[in-house]
């Protein structure tokens, strides 16, 4: 996907984090792509490894520091939204930090003046223009059947919800659950990037005591398998389209 790659893995790179979920590289991959400069990561951190929320999300500060305008992110998440199938994409519109909630705030700490400010926006988070274009492209490749929006809910993890809490996050306006994302678009938004995230519904979240489903991170990399090319294909062409962009956050 990516053209003229140079690869660094995160061992080496000092103070980076280092990957330890499966499925997840651990390398950042600099290159193009449709002609556009690119880096890219093939692993992300999450909570539930032990990191410091800052540390999870210091990658999207040296990508500012490094010129880049705007972040595309993919996660994997459980479906809440009964209208969604397995396999379903979904752009994310909005968020619940549950974390956040609690306190768990990656801005949390003194504010670092020189990338945003102490109390930045987050209701235009997730960029309207590139959910339009998305959206628009998804038509024109074909992939409107599986193509959706919502608002997608992060949990510390790394275990799977109960039933009980499927059932509130749903009834509390979320369509997908992961464990990533959230906190990488608020340290990027606080930064003046632009930000677009696609969740890959990998599970259907079990909301019925009788269900004899497992929610398994099995399931969660073959889903992944099963629509890499659809997603490649889709993500290649929005970055084609995507325009110069230099937002600072208000
Ligand atoms: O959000 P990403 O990292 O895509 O992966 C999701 O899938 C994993 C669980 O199977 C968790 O890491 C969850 O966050
Ligand atoms: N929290 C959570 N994260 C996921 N990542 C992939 N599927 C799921 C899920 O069902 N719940």
């Amino acid at each position: 996907m990516i053209k003229d790659p140079e690869i660094f893995r995160y061992v080496d790179i000092p103070n980076f984090p280092k990957s330890t979920v499966r499925g997840h590289a651990g390398r950042l991959v600099f290159g193009t792509l449709k002609g556009k400069p690119c880096v890219c990561m093939q692993g992300r951190f999450h909570l539930y490894e032990g990191y410091a929320i800052q540390k999870i999300t210091l990658p999207m500060r040296v990508f500012k520091l490094m010129g880049v305008q705007t972040m595309i992110m993919t996660n994997a998440a459980g479906g809440l939204n009964q209208d969604f199938k397995v396999g379903d994409v979904m752009i994310i519109k909005d968020h619940i930090n549950m974390p956040g909630f609690a306190g768990a705030n990656p801005l949390c700490g003194p504010n670092e003046d020189r990338f945003g400010v102490r109390f930045p926006c987050m209701s235009d988070a997730y960029d309207r223009e590139l959910r339009r274009q998305a959206l628009a492209v998804g038509a024109e490749l074909g992939f409107s059947d599986f193509l959706k929006e919502g608002v997608y809910c992060v949990l510390g993890g790394p275990s799977f919800e109960t039933i009980a809490e499927c059932r509130m996050l749903h009834l509390l306006g979320a369509d997908a659950v992961g464990m990533s994302t959230v906190h990488e678009v608020i340290v990027a938004r606080h930064a003046g990037m632009r930000c677009f995230a696609l969740s890959l519904i990998s599970n259907k979240a079990v909301m019925d005591y009788e269900s004899a489903e497992r929610a398994n991170h099995e399931e969660v990399l073959e889903t992944g398998r099963q629509r890499a090319v659809q997603l490649e294909k889709l993500v290649s062409t929005l970055v084609g389209r995507v325009e110069q962009y230099n937002n600072h956050c208000c």
